[in-house]
């Protein structure tokens, strides 16, 4: 596949998992989030004094702000993603449960005051995911981007369900994988 060709079957590979995870019932997408939530804590133990980057959920994506809830009482700074400028990287906002929320891109809440820290743990939600752990976003380019700039890497913990499985998605130079992916499954 030349790039465009590789544009092109990303963005149908993109449709298509989000209308299956759209189509997932509630049932199964909260059976899914415990299974998620339950490994999540088991992998990130006590993460007091760390910096953590989440995320606002939307279109279905696993629900963290209960784990989000626990990391907090035990001491982590959290934060969410703001794309600041189209085409770069993402910066993350100081925010903590119950903070005042603005308005971001694609109407997605992000923290009113811009504190931008420097996560050290990044949950990352994506919509596929390869053997190799790289990674199929919105397509925006925007995780890849904000991971290159940082010298030492951050734990990137992919999060998304099997359905978004795929073999592989011919990973570019610009790619850059998880450095583990958590599904209903994969604990
Ligand atoms: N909950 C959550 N918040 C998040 C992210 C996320 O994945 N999940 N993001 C993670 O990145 C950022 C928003 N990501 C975005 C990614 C792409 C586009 C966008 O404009 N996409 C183009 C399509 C580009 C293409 O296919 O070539 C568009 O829709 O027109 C917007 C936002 C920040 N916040
Ligand atoms: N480090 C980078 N520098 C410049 N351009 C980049 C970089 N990383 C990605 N891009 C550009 O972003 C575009 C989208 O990348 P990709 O298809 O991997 O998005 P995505 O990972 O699905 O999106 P997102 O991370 O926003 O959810 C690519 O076509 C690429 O040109």
């Amino acid at each position: 596949m030349d790039g465009k060709e590789l544009q092109a079957w990303r963005k149908e590979k993109r449709r298509e998992l989000l209308a299956a995870r759209t189509a997932l019932d509630r049932e199964t997408r909260r059976r899914y989030g415990e299974a998620i939530e339950r490994q999540l804590v088991e992998i990130l133990g006590n993460v007091s004094g760390h910096t953590v980057g989440a995320y606002w959920p939307f279109r279905g994506e696993f629900n963290v702000h209960p784990l989000l809830e626990r990391l907090q009482a035990q001491g982590a700074q959290l934060a969410l993603p703001v794309v600041v400028e189209k085409a770069s990287p993402l910066e993350f906002w100081s925010w903590k449960p119950g903070d005042p929320l603005g308005r971001g891109i694609w109407d997605i809440p992000i923290p009113k005051e811009r504190d931008s820290v420097r996560p050290d743990i990044l949950l990352v939600p994506l919509v596929g995911y390869d053997n190799e752990g790289y990674r199929l976003g919105y397509g925006g380019g925007y995780y890849d981007r904000t991971l290159a700039q940082y010298t030492r890497k951050p734990l990137a913990i992919g999060i998304g369900y099997t359905l978004g499985h795929l073999e592989s998605i011919d990973p570019q130079d610009f790619d850059i994988p998880m450095s583990r992916i958590v599904t209903e499954a994969s604990g």
